[in-house]
């Protein structure tokens, strides 16, 4: 997969080369690119924004200059764009299974009040765009989200996470909310760990896991159990 990323501040993106997904891209799983989107500015200020028809606060970044940007890294092959803001569709594992499929990704952060909608509605025409919301606060602009983003979507390429099976059992991957996990010592600060899961009875292993994620699904995010296609919960599950 390749990865493009447009910002006015490329070095906020460097923590995605460290760790992990850095030796991700060291073996070639995947490439990631990040451009600093001032080289499309001619301004001896470089100048990226501008203020609002309509008045409002803030700045809106120029469509000129992302137009410009987007036609050079968007060329070759037509990617997925997709364009971080609070006004966007929910970002879910949904999604980053989705985007893992790609075999492009460009990323565009937006600063200010946000990005020339023009941008985006002219985009639209050449390449699938999503404008996309990593949840329901604001942030100083869409860095923080698209690196949140790369990293839901880059650990499930395969060979990037040591073990497959963990990307298999995360939260939602069955829709539900992942239960408790303990590891050693057996007891810590006088709390022991439950005694099913020291037991060896894999049967009765996987129904506790089950009935713990079931009931911190219901507790904390009933919204997902409701979501839930019918079936997918036998009667044990539902008598709990
Ligand atoms: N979910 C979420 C996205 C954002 C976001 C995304 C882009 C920009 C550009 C300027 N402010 C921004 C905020 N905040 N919260």
């Amino acid at each position: 997969m390749r990865i493009d990323i447009v910002t006015i501040f490329p070095e906020y993106l460097d923590p995605l080369r460290g760790a992990l997904l850095g030796r991700a891209i060291e073996r070639g799983l995947l490439s990631l690119d990040v451009h600093d989107l001032r080289r499309w500015t001619y301004d001896v200020h470089k100048g990226v924004d501008d203020s609002p028809y309509g008045g409002g606060p803030g700045m809106v970044m120029k469509p000129q200059v992302w137009g410009e940007a987007l036609d050079e890294v968007c060329a070759g092959e037509p990617p997925r764009l997709v364009v971080p803001t609070p006004a966007g569709r929910p970002f879910t594992q949904a999604m980053a299974h989705e985007y893992a499929g790609e075999s492009r990704l460009v990323f565009a952060c937006g600063r200010y009040e946000g990005i020339d909608q023009r941008v985006i509605d002219d985009a639209s025409t050449r390449m699938r765009v999503d404008e996309v919301s990593i949840g329901d606060y604001v942030l100083v602009g869409g860095e923080v989200a698209v690196m949140v983003m790369v990293e839901a979507v880059a650990r499930l390429l395969p060979g990037v996470l040591g073990n497959p099976l963990s990307a298999e059992q995360d939260s939602f991957s069955d829709g539900l909310l992942e239960g408790p996990s303990y590891t050693r010592p057996e007891v810590w600060r006088d709390r022991a760990v439950p005694d099913v899961l020291r037991s060896g009875n894999h049967k009765a292993i996987d129904r506790w896991r089950r009935d713990q994620a079931i009931e911190r699904t219901f507790e904390r995010r009933p919204d997902l159990l409701a979501a839930l296609p019918a079936e997918s919960l036998d009667k044990h599950d539902r008598a709990l």
